[in-house]
């Protein structure tokens, strides 16, 4: 799409500049504002309406990266879950909330791409990787133009700081959301030779109890806000509590061929 439509008329094809805006889903990365690609800050210093996602009564991580670069809350829209723990993901009125929150929300996106406005949607991470902006590009992607810039994953931010490659020679890596039943996680966990749990939270005893079962808990590094403030990183065995934000993980790193 180049961002004009295209008229025939008798004489002519007459060019005219689409009135849409563009969403732009933009990754942040994983904490550290310098791990921000110089294509995210162009565009956050240009979008007029700049979108972030945040729990109800907090900032919002993604919205905590730009804050070397944001100056103007004039152009700024939280959108704040109506629920994260406080009911189940599985529950009736959770998907019902959850899908009305993501309508509305495209819906007032749609108003300012309708006008020519386009909008940049801050997403931690990689806005592909689990990202909550996969939500709203799903309902606006075949009505407006989009571009998706990628960011350095939460993941990679992780193992960087822990200092462990994660991979080596024919080494296979597997990512699993800790929301995984106990039995779903020692399976995955028994097979593969690398992996990264994600989505901690309340959910650390069980993949604490999965990772004994599959018999690697000695290995498994827990990281916690990995580049933003407050990070810390500490072998899991050696962590007394099972206290875990939601932003933390543990990495499984592989040991394959090394020549
Ligand atoms: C329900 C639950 C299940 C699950 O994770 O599967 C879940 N979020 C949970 C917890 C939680 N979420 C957040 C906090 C506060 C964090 C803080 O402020 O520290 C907490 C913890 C807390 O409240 O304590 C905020 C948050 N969440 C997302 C973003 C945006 C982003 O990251 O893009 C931000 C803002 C981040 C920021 O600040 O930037 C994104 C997603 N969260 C989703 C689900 C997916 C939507 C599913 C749907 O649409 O149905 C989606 C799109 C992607 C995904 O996760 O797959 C899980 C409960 C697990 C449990 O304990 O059982
Ligand atoms: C909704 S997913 C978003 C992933 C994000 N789009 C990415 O590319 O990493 C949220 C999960 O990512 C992980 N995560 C993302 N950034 C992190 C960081 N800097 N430190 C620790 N965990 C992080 C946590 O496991 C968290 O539960």
């Amino acid at each position: 799409m180049d961002g004009f439509e295209r008229l025939d008329s008798p004489a002519e094809e007459i060019l005219v500049a689409a009135v849409t805006g563009t969403l732009y889903g933009v990754g942040m990365g994983p904490g550290d504002p310098e791990l921000l690609t110089v294509k995210a800050q162009r565009i956050l210093q240009c979008a007029p309406v700049l979108v972030h996602f945040c729990k109800r009564g907090r900032r919002g991580n993604a919205r905590t990266i730009a804050d070397a670069i944001l100056r103007d809350p004039a152009r700024e829209m939280a959108l704040a879950y109506p629920y994260t723990t406080e009911i189940h993901p599985e529950h009736p009125d959770y998907v019902a909330a959850l899908a009305g929150f993501y309508d509305d929300a495209a819906g007032q996106l749609a108003d300012h791409l309708g006008a020519g406005r386009d909008v940049a949607i801050l997403s931690e991470g990689d806005p592909f990787f689990y990202g909550s902006f996969m939500h709203l590009w799903r309902r606006l992607k075949d009505r407006f133009p989009v571009e998706v810039v990628p960011g350095v994953t939460g993941m990679s931010g992780c193992w960087t700081r822990a200092g462990t490659p994660i991979t080596w020679g024919d080494d296979v890596l597997t990512v699993l959301p800790a929301t995984l039943p106990l039995a779903a996680l020692t399976e995955r966990l028994r097979v593969t030779d690398a992996a990264v749990v994600m989505k901690l939270g309340r959910h650390l005893p069980k993949v604490r109890a999965a990772l004994a079962a599959a018999g690697v808990l000695e290995r498994a590094i827990y990281v916690e806000r990995g580049t933003m403030a407050g990070e810390r990183v500490v072998m899991l065995a050696d962590k007394a509590d099972d206290d875990a934000p939601y932003f933390s993980m543990v990495l499984l790193p592989g040991e394959g061929r090394r020549p």
